[in-house]
């Protein structure tokens, strides 16, 4: 996206130009956390976690790209959004063995699942398209979480 950015800005009262207000266009990694509580048990375990229990989940949401002339490659508010749209919204104070696609709830095939969708969001996303997902992590507990990136997930960059 282009943004009018003036030849000339202030600083301290005095004259700069916009070529030393960058690092654009250089990558960099953007993080934001998140927490929601849910329900679920496990299917096809053996041990406390097949009874129904629920857990404070944290969600760390990393994404990649070109920082932009004003500095930011992607507005913090923009992934929470994305992420409360299309995970904590459908996710928080709900029973997830009711509410996520058919699958056994563990960290690891949640956090594919959050992927998928967040990679989705984003690449509708007319806002941010040097922006790319590159890692996501579930905690299910602070002690416990699971992981996918983008190159476990077979998105190279510059691919479609
Ligand atoms: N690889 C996985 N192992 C387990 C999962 C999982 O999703 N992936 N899930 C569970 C249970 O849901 C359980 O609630 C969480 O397990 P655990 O970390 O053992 O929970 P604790 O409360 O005992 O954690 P501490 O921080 O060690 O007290 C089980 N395994
Ligand atoms: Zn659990």
């Amino acid at each position: 996206m282009e943004y009018e950015i003036p030849t000339k800005v202030q600083r301290l009262g005095v004259d700069i130009s916009k070529d030393q207000l960058k690092y654009h266009d250089k990558e960099v990694l953007v993080s934001k956390e998140f927490t929601f509580d849910s329900a679920h048990h496990l299917h096809c375990y053996e041990g406390k976690c097949k009874s129904l229990h629920g857990h404070t989940y944290k969600l760390q949401v990393i994404m990649r790209g070109k920082v932009d002339e004003r500095g930011i490659s992607i507005d913090f508010g923009d992934i929470k959004r994305i992420a409360k749209e299309r995970i904590m919204d459908l996710l928080d104070h709900r029973y997830l063995n009711d509410v996520l696609p058919l699958m056994n709830t563990t960290a690891e095939n949640m956090v594919v699942w959050m992927y998928e969708q967040l990679d989705q969001a984003l690449r509708e996303e007319s806002l941010y398209p040097k922006v790319r997902l590159e890692e996501v992590r579930l905690w299910e507990t602070p002690t416990s979480y699971a992981a996918v990136t983008a190159a476990m997930m077979g998105d190279v960059p510059g691919g479609s």
